[in-house]
């Protein structure tokens, strides 16, 4: 399958587009048309109307004064025609004259009437006459005569022989009549020829009123204003709306484009989601630890992830094209296939348990869920496959299952089994009226084989007996290992409510678990304790019948072991006892209850005291001295002898030091130490006990036995030798009745050998007794070793030792074990007496 492209990275890789009213990225703001047209057009048509306007005008005025200087020129021919005749040399000749003479002069009186006569009819409002100098020899306006305009561009114009006219407003003015005022005038400076010569003779200069005409083009200039400003209204109107008309399509397409930008933005947005949402659908396909298939209709592989590849070992080229009938496995059968895909037709999906085969061949179970995809049409356009291997789940599953219910050890059912078992046997034995019978079955020396030869043979050895007891038995019946070396039966069905066919059972069992076994190629042999209880005579429920065959067994084995009981009821007394007495000794320790006897070790051959064996006593209130045969294996038994051990170490040392200027030199205590005690930090106790007493550690002997050493030996030994380091005295107890191997005890840092009170007992006249002692003795020496024998109980044993070579002797014939006072008064003699007793 291709990979899909890597998912964009987390917050980074994407580039977000900003659209709408706020994005920055949106076009240019809208053009106001209308505003400015409106601004642009108003501020157009009031330009060109004033240009109009002020053109027209200034057309008007310059037709005007040209046809006003035309009139004055033509005026002023006439008037020079007219007064030339009469007046002409007396101008020409008026220039040596003052302005005050040429005012007060008769000529100049004539002059202005005549030129009044001429003026009337025509709009001249004054004439003025100059000199060839510039000078005014006559004018309509008295106080003007006299006035030089020499240099005045006019009549500079005029003298040359050019007519010059020029519109003025006078807001004052004096003219023929008079002062006037607000006028307009056109004067023209206008030359004179009167002779044929065509000479210059003089300049007139005539002021013609023009107010009316002006009058006239202001009234025609505020027609045309008037009608420039309709014609322009109804322009800017009709144009206003053409663009009015635009801005709003402008507007609407700018809207539209606008909301097609917000559109696109959001499509854009949209797309990128869309595409983001495709990466991480394809990363999460891609790294799902679920194997995928992503089948077509006809079932044709066309995606797999990597999942996939990993779980069945097909990679993407293997698989796509093929259908997933590829893994078939031929686990499941046509129904099984057929139903599932009837389900994924019906439901859309399935979900299930299947067993396939990866590539290598290798069968697997996965949980897989199957679902169709739909098109719009409900045609199926993929089916897609999710799974994963639930195979180390299934067998954890089971694992744990098989833990729960059945032992790990020998494969038998457990307690809880057994119990949920024997419920329903017990149910259904009532409903049918029938019986049924619980075997309670106790190995008979496996703790000595656990003890001695480790818990690897011991395992061993269960199991052997979990075989053997296996094939007793019918398979409806069940057999089952309870913990430890403890183990039960379930016999049900009619025939077992007769005790003798039961009873049949438990000797096969019994003859079973006699016959010796072969563990780490030695023959060990054990055997077996069975109580039986019987539904519904010994109880009526799993836990009471357990109960009493537990009783009935404990009573098989406290009458001599390798036999089977009933339950009985008054055995129950016994239990309880027992129970009672576990109680009791749990406070003994604080109550003050136990004490410490000694019994004499003496010299065989000087028969002189060496030391004394300290024995532990439980002083109980009701029951008085209780031996420690009973007490010591339920101390054992609940841990309770750790504590006591320690007591007894404790006072053993503190009877040393009181006795320590009493005793003879060598003399030694010797403690018996328990393999609950070694398996702890029996060490550490030694050296807090040896410390806190100050006992001389040479005078403390510790007794270990054969079975204790045997299971970690190599841990035994180092402590051992942590031991020895102390300074005390080891002592090798019971030697000879466990399995005690030569290569160890030539490394056990021990001082002495005890000889086993069941060899000492059978001598002098047992041959085999004597062997193994004599042996044993000569083990000792050869190893450097002292022995002691202990149950030595007559004479005749005595002299057997002796002459054996066994240092020492410990028994009834010197004496029992006693309390500490009784014993005391043995220490003031030097030979300790045979006193012959057979017991205490
Ligand atoms: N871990 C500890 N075990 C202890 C302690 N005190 C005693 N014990 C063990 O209890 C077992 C029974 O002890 P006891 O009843 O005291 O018997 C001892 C002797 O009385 C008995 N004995 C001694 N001489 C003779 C004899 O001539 N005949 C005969 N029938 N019995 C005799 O032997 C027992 C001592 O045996 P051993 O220890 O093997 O030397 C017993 O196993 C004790 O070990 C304790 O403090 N801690």
């Amino acid at each position: 399958m291709p990979a899909p492209a890597a998912p964009a990275p987390r917050g980074g890789g994407v580039t977000r587009l900003r659209y709408g009213r706020g994005g920055k990225d949106m076009g240019a703001r809208m053009f106001r048309l209308t505003r400015y047209f409106s601004l642009a057009s108003g501020l157009a048509i009031l330009a060109m109307s004033v240009l109009l306007l002020w053109a027209y005008r200034s057309s008007e005025v310059a037709e005007r004064t040209e046809i006003s200087g035309v009139r004055n020129e033509m005026l002023a021919r006439t008037f020079a025609n007219a007064i030339w005749p009469e007046f002409g040399a007396a101008l020409v000749n008026a220039s040596g004259r003052d302005a005050q003479a040429l005012r007060e002069q008769a000529l100049t009186r004539r002059l202005h009437d005549r030129i009044r006569e001429l003026s009337v009819g025509v709009p001249i409002i004054k004439i003025k006459v100059y000199d060839l100098q510039g000078k005014a020899v006559f004018s309509t306006v008295a106080r003007e005569i006299g006035e030089d305009k020499r240099d005045n561009r006019g009549f500079l114009s005029a003298r040359n022989g050019a007519t010059i006219s020029e519109m003025v407003y006078r807001g004052k003015m004096s003219a023929t009549e008079g002062e006037i005022e607000n006028v307009n005038v056109v004067s023209s400076y206008i030359p004179i020829r009167p002779d044929p010569d065509g000479q210059v003779k003089a300049v007139f200069e005539l002021y013609a009123d023009v107010s009316g005409d002006i009058r006239e083009i202001d009234r025609d200039s505020w027609r045309l204003l008037l009608g420039l400003a309709i014609s322009f209204g109804i322009l800017y109107g009709v144009l206003l709306l053409i663009v009015g008309r635009a801005d709003r399509i402008l507007r609407r397409q700018y809207e539209a484009i606008r909301e097609n930008e917000t559109s696109i933005g959001t499509k854009n947005l949209a797309l990128e989601a869309a595409n983001q949402r495709l990466h991480m659908a394809a990363s999460v396909f891609e790294r799902s630890i679920e194997g995928i298939v992503i089948t077509d209709p006809e079932q044709r592989v066309i995606e797999v992830n990597r999942a996939f590849t990993e779980i069945t070992g097909y990679t993407p080229e293997e698989s796509i094209g093929n259908t997933p009938r590829l893994l078939s496995s031929g686990w499941h059968d046509e129904a099984f296939y057929r139903a599932m895909w009837d389900a994924v037709r019906e439901q859309g999906y399935w979900q299930g348990e299947v067993t396939n085969r990866r590539k290598t061949g290798e069968a697997y179970r996965q949980w897989l869920t199957l679902c169709a995809d739909y098109n719009d049409h409900r045609e199926v356009v993929y089916y897609i496959g999710m799974f994963y291997d639930i195979t180390e789940k299934r067998l954890s599953e089971e694992r744990i299952a098989r833990l729960a219910y059945y032992d790990a050890l020998t494969g038998l059912a457990n307690r809880r089994l057994f119990e949920d078992r024997l419920e329903n046997a017990v149910l259904l034995a009532r409903r049918n009226g029938t019986s049924l019978a619980v075997l309670f079955i106790d190995l008979d020396r496996f703790k000595p084989v656990n003890d001695s030869l480790g818990h690897k043979a011991g395992d061993t050895l269960l199991k052997q007996v979990a075989a053997r007891l296996s094939g007793i038995v019918r398979d409806c019946d069940t057999t089952a290992r309870l913990g430890g070396d403890e183990f039960a039966m379930l016999l049900g069905g009619e025939s077992y409510e007769r005790r003798q066919v039961t009873a049949a059972v438990a000797q096969r069992i019994l003859d079973a678990l006699s016959a010796p076994f072969m563990i780490e190629n030695r023959e060990i042999a054990t055997g077996a304790s069975i109580g039986i209880s019987f539904y519904p005579t010994d109880g009526a429920t799993p836990e009471i019948l357990i109960k009493h065959a537990d009783v009935a067994m404990y009573q098989a084995k406290r009458s001599g072991r390798g036999r089977y009981r009933f339950f009985l009821p008054e055995m129950n007394a016994g239990a309880l006892e027992r129970l009672s007495l576990e109680e009791s000794l749990r406070h003994a320790l604080e109550r003050d209850e136990f004490e410490l006897h000694f019994q004499p070790k003496v010299c065989t051959a000087s028969g002189t005291l060496t030391g004394a064996e300290a024995l532990l006593r439980w002083r109980h209130p009701a029951r008085g001295l209780v031996p420690p045969a009973e007490f010591i294996p339920i101390a054992e038994e609940t841990g309770l002898i750790v504590p006591i051990g320690a007591w007894v170490l404790e006072q053993a040392c503190r009877q040393v030091m009181e006795w320590a200027q009493r005793v003879p030199s060598g003399f030694r205590i010797s403690v018996n130490l328990s393999v609950r005690q070694l398996q702890g930090d029996v060490d550490e106790t030694v050296r807090e006990v040896l410390a806190a007493t100050g006992a001389d550690p040479s005078k403390i002997e510790l007794e270990l036995t054969e079975s204790m050493l045997m299971g970690d030996t190599e841990r035994a030994i180092a402590l051992m030798d942590t031991l020895a380091g102390f300074g005390v005295q080891l002592a090798l107890d019971d030697f000879g009745t466990g399995y005690s191997s030569l290569a160890y005890l030539k490394r056990f840092p021990i001082h002495k050998l005890k000889i086993d009170r069941s060899f000492v007992s059978d001598l002098p006249g047992d041959r085999g007794a004597i062997a193994i002692v004599q042996a044993t003795i000569a083990l000792a020496h050869s190893l450097g070793l002292t022995v002691v024998a202990e149950g030595v109980e007559t004479a005749g044993q005595l002299e057997f030792l002796r002459e054996a070579g066994c240092g020492e002797c410990q028994g009834y014939l010197f004496g029992p074990p006693v309390p500490a006072a009784q014993f005391a008064t043995m220490l003031g003699d030097p030979q300790v007496q045979v006193i012959g007793r057979q017991a205490p």
